[in-house]
């Protein structure tokens, strides 16, 4: 942690522009945004508003090409990549956990228990001598889910990298992030699933490359901006999750709600209240 503040990230009107045959492209812009040890943040915005570059400048692996990024000393970050191919090394599963666990210089010893938690964190149940090259591509995220597990982040950056696995996998990578989020670790999770905010402690959403929307998650579903009736996820292009959507069709025929409801459990608890 950062000093008395907890601060792990302090960017100050970060800009991040990429030199193109057909000029220059200005894919951040302005971004300003603290983070602090513990948080979990959803980034969010449609495709190409500069989401995964974001993730990449907060894990370091982007230079600016202008303002100020602070990185906390304490930060220990993996990023998990939306493309899997781009991380995995090994020729099998197990090579390719234990490689990023030999750069880390951890002990031989403790290997085979790093890789085991790692790989049941992920829901990555297979032999550990399976080539790489022959698994689905779901397969390969959770493998590079457990790459990163296994190096036991302080931060963790989820770019996206469920987008190849069915919704039962989804929901475990999503579970395993709520328990170490539990656990201490902070959470950046770039995701274009509405659902997934409800797990969020703030939203920051980007559209071509500038921030449009910082705060909770719950403001983020039911504020009303401009008078045109559209909550901020509306106006990036979103459609807010069923259960948003069923208590906003509720609160607009006069039900007063105990509570504005972001998950279908909230709304359950909400509903049976009025129904008391
Ligand atoms: N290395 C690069 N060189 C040139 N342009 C780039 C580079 N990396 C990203 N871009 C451009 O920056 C913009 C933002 O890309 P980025 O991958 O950050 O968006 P994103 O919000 O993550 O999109 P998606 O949801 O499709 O993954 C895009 O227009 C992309 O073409």
């Amino acid at each position: 942690m950062n000093g008395t503040s907890g601060r792990m990230f302090r960017l100050q009107g970060v800009n991040v522009a990429f030199h193109t045959p057909q000029g220059l492209q200005h894919v951040l812009k302005d971004i300003s945004l603290d983070i602090a040890a513990g948080e979990w943040v959803a980034l969010v915005g449609r495709n190409g508003s500069g989401k995964s570059t974001l993730a990449k400048v907060l894990a370091g692996r982007l230079p600016l090409s202008s303002g100020v990024l602070d990185i906390s000393a304490e930060v220990r970050s993996q990023l998990v990549f939306q493309n899997p191919e781009a991380q995995l090394v090994g020729d099998t599963i197990g090579e390719d956990i234990a490689f990023g666990l030999e750069n880390a210089a951890v002990e031989r010893s403790s290997m085979p228990g790093r890789i085991a938690e790692a790989m049941k964190q992920a829901g990555l149940r297979m032999p550990l001598d399976r080539p790489v090259k022959e698994l689905s591509g779901g397969q390969k995220q959770l493998l590079a889910a457990a790459d990163c597990l296994a190096l036991r982040p302080n931060v963790l950056i989820w770019d996206e990298a469920t987008s190849m696995l069915d919704p039962h996998g989804r929901l475990r990578l999503l579970q395993t992030a709520r328990k170490l989020h539990a656990d201490g670790v902070t959470i950046i999770w770039v995701t274009q699933l509405m659902e997934e905010l409800a797990a969020a402690q703030r939203v920051v959403a980007l559209e071509d490359g500038r921030m449009v929307y910082e705060g909770d998650n719950r403001r983020f579903f039911y504020d009303a901006l401009g008078g045109d009736g559209e909550a901020p996820c509306e106006r990036i292009g979103f459609a807010a999750p069923y259960a948003v959507q069923v208590a906003r069709r509720l609160l607009a025929s006069g039900h007063r709600l105990s509570v504005k409801p972001i998950d279908a459990s909230e709304l359950s608890g909400a509903v049976t209240a009025l129904c008391r």
